[in-house]
């Protein structure tokens, strides 16, 4: 389980988050709030990809850094930021290099997670002429293929159209691993278990995703 003890990030000047405690335990947890709020900056605390400059971040107790990387995969906002190959298989092979797996079991891999949303068409194509939607499959792809303990979505339907974001949410409800996204699409997280409101650098609210999201609802000025 993650847990954040005390976590505070000042970036510059600014503090964006602050006394941060979470002990994150359930399946599904979704993460909300208004632009530049901070939720991008504490999904990257849960996977290593940021330091907290106050405060620990842990995995099953044990300090985080090189633990979460290498256990919690992190889904980007921006599919560009992820994919580095300039063909669908030899991409979503690149993580897996650094395994050592057989040839073999590195196809089977690729295959299965291409079978598992319905992208198998896509597996020879060329990277860059995918549309937004399709890379931000692919990038979905990227991580699962590595078959982390527990995945970090930031803003990860953002370019996907109505039967994609269908697709994909399905294929997020049917994994077995913890997911923990960020979303401004709150009808996505209707059914999680758990949504965090982020405001203010702090946790303004936790719990059931009908509450913590009227709570949101009812505070925003527009
Ligand atoms: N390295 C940095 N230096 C200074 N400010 C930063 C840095 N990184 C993030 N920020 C600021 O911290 C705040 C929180 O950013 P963050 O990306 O976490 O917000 P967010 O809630 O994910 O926003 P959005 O919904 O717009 O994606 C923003 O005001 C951002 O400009």
């Amino acid at each position: 389980m993650i847990e954040l003890q005390g976590v505070g990030v000042t970036r510059g000047e600014r503090e964006i988050l602050s006394g941060i405690d979470l002990a994150l335990a359930e399946r599904r947890i979704g993460i909300i709030g208004r632009n530049g709020s901070g939720k991008s900056t504490l999904a990257r605390l849960l996977n290593g990809l940021e330091a907290p400059t106050r405060g620990r971040v842990t995995l099953d107790g044990k300090a985080g850094g090189k633990a979460l990387r290498r256990q919690v995969g992190f889904v980007f906002q921006n599919p560009d930021n992820q994919i580095v190959y300039p063909i669908v298989h030899e991409d979503l092979a690149f993580g897996l290099k650094g395994l050592r797996l057989g040839a073999e079991e590195v196809r089977a891999r690729i295959d299965a997670v291409l079978d598992r949303f319905g992208i198998s068409h896509l597996r020879n194509r060329l990277t860059h002429e995918l549309s937004g939607g399709e890379k931000q499959m692919i990038a979905l792809a990227g991580v699962m293929v590595m078959d982390p303990r527990v995945i970090v979505l930031d803003e990860p339907t953002t370019l996907l159209d109505l039967c994609n974001k269908r697709r994909f949410m399905e294929a997020i409800r049917a994994l077995d691993q913890q997911v923990v996204m960020v979303s401004h699409d709150l009808d996505l997280l209707a059914d999680f278990d758990r949504v965090l409101l982020i405001a203010e650098g702090g946790i303004r609210a936790d719990g059931p995703p009908a509450a913590v999201i009227a709570e949101y609802v009812a505070g925003a000025k527009c």
